[in-house]
């Protein structure tokens, strides 16, 4: 049976926004399916969390539309925000007032018409799930101050699944984190995945998450340039101006094969996401 379209998590179609003077996003066109896990890439500056704050509709959109969930996301009211968990960018950990990790945890259940759910047995459970799916329930009356980079990525990941979303956006959950933590976050996400979450993950480079990663969308100077599913980007994935520039070459020789590309190779680094912060 064919499901409406109507009712994917996300579908974006011809997003332009004008931030300042700039058109920060031209044309953008995204569709995210139930379960999928979806890697948004590319350079600094290309647009990624534009991308990802105007699906959230943070975002004025100057032209083109953006649903969530089926709903229009300029009419806030209409959208299930109980179906859509955000990860923002890292924030340090030493910032902000004192709180436990319990207590950052259920801030996520805070909200227009959540008022009163902060409170009581209820809340603490889910929490405390939350915390439990990231491996940190033993640490939920420890004051997230001391934790290290990757500890307070998994409390910022606890605090939005504690509304138990079907969707999940984060916003470069790798970045400025060490090795292990990466590879416990990529653990986390896999499981997440195959509990049926939807993923939509802003990323650099794929690194430790090109097993959780199945779809890559690649924008350059606000446009997608590739949107292609990850096994046909080859061995060499992980260097995505290798694949990009292949792919040219490919759109070269057979015009009509493959995916949209553009006609240039965005210039992607390569270095990890730590060199860049
Ligand atoms: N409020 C704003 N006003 C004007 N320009 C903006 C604003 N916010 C972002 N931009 C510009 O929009 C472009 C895209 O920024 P965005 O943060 O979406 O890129 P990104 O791909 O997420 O980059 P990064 O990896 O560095 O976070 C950049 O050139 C940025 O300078």
């Amino acid at each position: 049976m064919q499901v409406s379209t109507l009712t994917h998590p996300i579908h974006a179609e011809g997003v332009r926004v004008v931030l300042g003077d700039s058109l920060v996003l031209d044309g953008v066109d995204l569709l995210v399916r139930s379960g999928e896990s979806v890697a948004l890439l590319g350079a600094n500056g290309s647009g990624k969390s534009t991308l990802v704050r105007t699906v959230l509709g943070l975002l004025p959109v100057a032209s083109g539309t953006v649903t969530l969930f089926g709903s229009d996301v300029t009419n806030r009211r209409d959208v299930a925000w109980q179906r859509v968990g955000y990860v923002p960018q890292r924030i340090g950990s030493a910032s902000g007032v004192p709180a436990t990790a319990l207590e950052v945890v259920r801030s996520g259940l805070l909200g227009p018409r959540h008022l009163l759910a902060d409170r009581g047995r209820r809340a603490r459970q889910a929490a405390m799930n939350a915390l439990d799916a990231v491996g940190l329930a033993h640490r939920a009356q420890d004051h997230v101050q001391v934790f290290s980079g990757g500890q307070m990525q998994r409390v910022l990941i606890a605090r939005a699944l504690v509304r138990a979303p079907e969707l999940l956006l984060l916003d470069e959950p790798l970045a400025g984190i060490d090795r292990a933590s990466r590879e416990s976050l990529a653990q986390i996400l896999t499981d997440l995945r195959r509990s049926g979450l939807t993923l939509v993950t802003v990323l650099h480079e794929m690194g430790e998450l090109a097993q959780v990663v199945e779809r890559a969308v690649v924008l350059d100077e606000g446009r997608v340039v590739l949107d292609a599913p990850v096994q046909d980007l080859g061995a060499d994935q992980h260097d995505l101006r290798t694949v990009l520039a292949k792919r040219v070459e490919d759109d070269h020789d057979h015009p009509h094969a493959g995916p949209p590309i553009a006609h240039h190779a965005p210039v992607l680094s390569t270095r990890s996401s730590q060199d860049q912060r």
